[in-house]
């Protein structure tokens, strides 16, 4: 974890851990029991005395709770979030690698770390540890809540859940089920670690190669045709091998596995299969219909792995939800990367909204 903590925590008295103990037992959506967990959040900025400035992000597959690093440009000092006006919230998901409880994490029953002993989880009992790290920062209402990807899975979940008071809520390049192309996506990553026997072996770095390979799986679900041409096409016609283009797919995944493993990516890769906001409800449409945010759903025109199609469907099926699309040459990881078309769109998203609140209030003053 950075040391963005320890810089907020001199700042705030509030907020003296960046970790999270929580003291009873977690139940988890399939009924299995985790003890110990540890949320790994940070915080920047001051919580205001009302309580109101709460912005709350989730991150998607492979980050951290550190927003201001992977989301700069949206979130910064001078960004649409900063630390200046409001608190800003971000917790490591379970299961990943960056602090939270994870398959490395050591299991209390045996003493030793789970590895693949690690239970299954979903995107509701990922919803659900925001709402235990909200009670546990005495948060009763989040301004905005905003996630990309697997992180939309999470906060579209949490604001279903009606259990915070969710303002605004924005959700981008993601959906309300996860699809049979995305879970397909994700297997293929998976048959791809499972063919790494290290994966078996119950060491740190055990599945290295293979999640090498998802991640070059993955990453063509993250790009696009036009941005591979962009980037990767060869200067030259007369080349037969060593092309740009496989050079990328190994660096890209070389590089995640510099700062990530395999059995984090696999639990993971499986929770977002898990996303269908429908499960035990009547309908995925009657379950978005509990939705009471004020909501954005942003698409990216030509993401593959979350077609701009599911957050059409969002939009119709949230009561008074707004869409809008961008365009990005890189595809789905465009929610990343372009904070300035979204800085833009969010930002008069709640200007309007903010001043529709006003109506109502002063409406029901002078009534
Ligand atoms: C501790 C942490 O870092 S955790 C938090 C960071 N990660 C996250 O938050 C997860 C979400 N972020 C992401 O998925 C990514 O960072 C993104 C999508 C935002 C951007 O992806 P990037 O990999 O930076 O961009 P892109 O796909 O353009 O690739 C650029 C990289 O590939 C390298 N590259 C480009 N072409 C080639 C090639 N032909 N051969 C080898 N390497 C190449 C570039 O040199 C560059 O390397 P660098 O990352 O070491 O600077
Ligand atoms: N590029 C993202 C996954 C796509 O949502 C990540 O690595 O977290």
């Amino acid at each position: 974890m950075s040391n963005n903590i320890n810089k907020v925590s001199a700042k705030s008295p509030l907020w003296d851990l960046g970790v999270h103990k929580y003291s009873k037992i977690f139940k988890l959506e399939s009924g299995k029991k985790l003890r110990n967990l540890e949320i790994a959040y940070q915080t920047y900025g001051t919580l205001n005395a009302k309580k109101d400035n709460v912005i709350w992000a989730c991150h998607a597959l492979t980050a951290n709770a550190d927003v201001l690093d992977w989301w700069k440009g949206l979130f910064g000092a001078k960004d649409l979030f900063n630390p200046e006006e409001h608190f800003i919230v971000c917790a490591n998901v379970l299961g990943s690698n960056y602090g939270t409880t994870n398959p490395l994490s050591v299991n209390p029953v045996t003493g030793q770390p789970y590895y693949l002993a690690f239970p299954e989880f979903t995107i509701r009992d990922l919803a659900a540890i925001h709402q235990i790290l909200a009670d546990h920062l005495g948060i009763k209402t989040v301004k905005t809540l905003i996630g990309g990807s697997l992180g939309g899975q999470q906060a579209l979940e949490w604001s279903i859940s009606g259990k915070t008071e969710i303002e605004n809520l924005i959700l981008v390049a993601t959906n309300a089920a996860h699809s049979p192309w995305g879970i397909a996506f994700n297997e293929s990553q998976r048959l791809a670690i499972a063919t790494d026997r290290t994966f078996f072996a119950n060491k740190p770095d055990g599945g290295y190669k293979g999640l090498k390979t998802a991640r070059s799986i993955a990453l063509l679900s993250y790009r696009t045709y036009e941005a591979y041409n962009e980037t990767q096409l060869e200067s030259v016609n007369d080349k037969v091998t060593d092309f740009r283009a496989s050079s990328y797919q190994n660096y890209q995944g070389e590089k995640l596995c510099k700062r990530f493993n395999a059995y984090s990516y696999w639990y993971l890769s499986k929770a977002m299969d898990s996303h269908n906001v429908g499960r035990g409800r009547k309908s995925i449409a009657d379950a978005l219909k509990l939705v009471k945010a004020n909501t954005l759903v942003i698409g990216i025109e030509n993401d593959v792995l979350f077609p701009i199609t599911e957050q059409q469907f969002l939009a119709k099926h949230i009561v008074d939800a707004q869409f809008a699309s961008i365009k990005c040459a890189y595809g789905h990881d465009g929610f990343l990367i372009e904070t300035d078309k979204l800085t833009n769109i969010i930002g008069n998203f709640l200007k309007e909204n903010a001043s529709k609140n006003k109506k109502v209030i002063k409406l029901q003053h002078t009534a």
